[in-house]
């Protein structure tokens, strides 16, 4: 097993990354403050892992809640299915959550707890690869609006991570290549050396290669903890994680929640990213054609929805957190490996990228 700390002084906790940790009293009982433990799953992953889940809050006697599957449920009116029970069954200030899912079940569960009787403890045990390398750790919590994504939210770091790589076994190849997307982008932002070992060992990801898989979330996992520590509520460099988000949000939003999974959308959102940097002057044909190649490796669409104009981006990304002053700022590369928060694009460039990454019909 692999331990690795967010350092954010007494908001500090672990992430274990290893096998066999679902039902490990042993890794979960220091995060627990109080005596009461609910565990919120949904309707796909209860009857997969929640009995083993449950074995390691036994001395917890722990409840359960099980939320319908899918994005499209990422809602306030959801969430609100887990304050009844919590109110339902007495659960105090001094109460536990467990995120036992995706990012979907995190983001949820950790914006419970963040609001429930103005803030009580959670614990993530993210059961996808995108959770496993992204969603689970940093503190970003929260539900979609219809307008945009994420837009209901609150910062609220978790008492631990566990990374159970067992459960990868499960997990769809769809949503696996989902989960390679935002694992490129870790080497995308900041790791030049992350994306030569990506492009050498995208096969072995794709095939479940235990040692493989366990490197890449260690990295990931290490490169975000990292990032977080540095810039808890993303006044700075945290911003860099949003790399393809801003297109990947707005094409998830224009087609309908759960139609493009998250990491699909940033896939091409990073494309697109990639693209507009090269018509700025900083990347190279060849650099961009690295990006597309390593996204087609690791099976992951390259190109907008054909109904999504400019004028429609332009309108959904002008929700986009980053906005300021009514300004976009788009996450773009310098180089690969270096990516830097700007509003300096001509809108001419950015049109000639949406235009040219939009799918046939
Ligand atoms: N908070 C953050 O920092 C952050 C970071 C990235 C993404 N997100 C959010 O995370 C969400 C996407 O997360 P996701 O990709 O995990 O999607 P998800 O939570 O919808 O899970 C994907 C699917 O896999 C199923 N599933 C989960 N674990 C499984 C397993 N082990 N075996 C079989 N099926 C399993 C789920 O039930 C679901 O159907 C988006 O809402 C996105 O906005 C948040
Ligand atoms: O942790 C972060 O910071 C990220 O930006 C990680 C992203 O992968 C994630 O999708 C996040 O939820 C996007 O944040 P948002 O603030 O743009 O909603
Ligand atoms: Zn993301």
């Amino acid at each position: 097993m692999i331990t690795l700390n967010v350092d954010l002084g007494e908001r500090s906790y672990p992430i274990f990354i290893g096998q066999q940790l679902l039902g490990d009293a042993e890794r979960v009982s220091p995060c627990i403050a109080g005596t009461q433990v609910m565990i919120v799953t949904n309707e796909t992953i209860a009857p997969l892992y929640l009995d083993r889940t449950l074995q390691a809050f036994t001395d917890y006697d722990p409840a359960h809640v099980i939320l319908p599957d899918g994005e499209q449920y990422k809602t306030l009116e959801i969430l609100n299915r887990i304050f009844d029970e919590l109110l339902v069954q007495h659960f105090d200030r001094h109460s536990t959550l467990v995120a036992l899912g995706g990012g979907v079940i995190g983001d949820m569960t950790g914006f419970a707890a963040a609001c429930y009787q103005r803030g009580v403890d959670f614990i993530q045990i993210p059961t996808t690869l995108l959770a496993q390398v992204d969603s689970s750790v940093g503190g970003k919590t929260g539900v979609n609006h219809p307008q945009g994504k994420n837009m209901i939210g609150a910062f609220h770091q978790p008492r631990c991570v566990i990374v159970d790589t067992d459960t990868l076994k499960t997990l769809d190849d769809r949503q696996l290549s989902a989960g390679l997307a935002e694992i490129i982008k870790y080497g995308l932002i900041r790791d030049h050396d992350f994306i030569a070992w990506l492009e050498q060992n995208m096969d072995r990801l794709l095939a479940r290669d235990p040692e493989a898989t366990a490197y890449a979330i260690e990295t990931s996992c290490r490169s975000k903890a990292a990032i977080v520590a540095a810039d808890e509520k993303e006044s700075g460099v945290r911003a860099l994680l949003n790399l393809g988000h801003t297109f990947g949000h707005a094409i998830e939003t224009g087609a309908g929640y759960g139609h493009w999974l998250h990491g699909e959308a940033v896939g091409t959102g990073m494309l697109m990213a990639a693209d507009l940097s090269m018509r700025q002057g900083w990347l190279s044909e060849q650099d961009v054609l690295r990006v597309e190649n390593l996204l087609d490796k690791a099976e992951l669409p390259t190109r907008a929805p054909h109904n999504m104009s400019y004028e429609r981006f332009m309108e959904l990304m002008a929700v986009d957190k980053k906005v300021r002053a009514g300004q976009v700022n788009l996450v773009l590369l310098k180089s690969l490996g270096e990516a830097v928060v700007t509003a300096d694009f001509e809108p001419a460039l950015l049109r000639e990228t949406v235009e040219a990454h939009r799918a046939t019909e």
